[in-house]
């Protein structure tokens, strides 16, 4: 097994810093404790990403890491602000102007055409629905899906909407992104383009990319590897363990 590395990286600074974060479930009468005391820090400036078996607590560990889902114990810092030590209001502002999210499902609103989804976390903010709705278009631009601007999500392809649940994830240059499972339903060509355009536009000096995926056709594209087996990371490197 590797050894890992758990020291905060003195040349990158730290996206998100876990320290001994656990979280238990209740089933029934019975506790399930998922996530082990995780200490790991994810580095800006990398794309970075969480693989594992079914049910080894991937999901888990990255909705604690982005504020989504509080740990039952630990502490988790991104961008050096401790987010469960926020009120929900903060929390809710901290991830609305420093984290873009990206699950399977891409939870667009159906009423509403492209631009207008991807502009939704601009009006969130607070912006003109003018100027959001202009920026929302040129980031569906820069996705090579500028001209489908117009169109209900009904009216697109599956990869168009995810592209769309993209441009949205990275509207407001959210210094960290999160995505689960990308490219689970892409052919292997849409999911190698789907983690280039993730690491041109969410990887940085100062940005960083964390993403779950069981594909094994993109393990080669991340700049570093975290192998979670039963809430416990067993592996961390920049290239998948032999055997996987
Ligand atoms: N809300 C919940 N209540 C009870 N148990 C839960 C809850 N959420 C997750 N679990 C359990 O925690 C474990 C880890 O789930 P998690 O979704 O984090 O795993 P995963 O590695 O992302 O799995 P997959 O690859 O299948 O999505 C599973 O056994 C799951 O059943």
């Amino acid at each position: 097994m590797a050894e890992i590395d758990t020291q905060t990286t003195t040349t990158a600074q730290a996206a998100i810093c876990s320290r001994g974060v656990t979280r238990d479930f209740k089933a029934g009468q019975q506790t399930i404790t998922v996530l082990h005391g995780i200490d790991v820090d994810i580095r800006a400036g990398e794309l970075t990403y969480v693989v594992g078996e079914s049910g080894s607590g991937k999901t888990t560990l990255i909705s604690i890491m982005c504020g989504i889902l509080w740990p039952t114990e630990g502490e988790v810092k991104v961008f050096g602000t401790d987010i469960y030590d926020l009120s929900d209001t903060e929390l809710v502002e901290f991830r609305l102007n420093n984290i873009g999210f990206i699950f399977q499902q891409y939870n667009l609103i159906p009423s509403i055409d492209a631009a207008n989804n991807a502009a939704v976390p601009l009006i969130a903010q607070g912006m003109d629905r003018l100027e959001a709705r202009e920026k929302a278009v040129a980031m569906l631009e820069k996705l090579n899906i500028g001209d489908q601007a117009d169109k209900l999500p009904s009216q697109l392809s599956g990869g168009q909407q995810q592209r769309v649940a993209i441009a949205r994830a990275l509207v407001h240059e959210p210094r960290l992104v999160v995505c689960d499972e990308p490219t689970a339903a892409l052919d292997a060509a849409s999911g190698r383009k789907v983690m280039d355009l993730l690491r041109e536009v969410a990887v940085a000096e100062d940005r960083a990319c964390i993403i779950v995926t069981h594909d094994n056709r993109v393990f080669d594209l991340a700049d570093r590897i975290l192998v979670l087996e039963d809430g416990r990371i067993t592996h961390d490197g920049s290239e998948m363990p032999e055997g996987h």
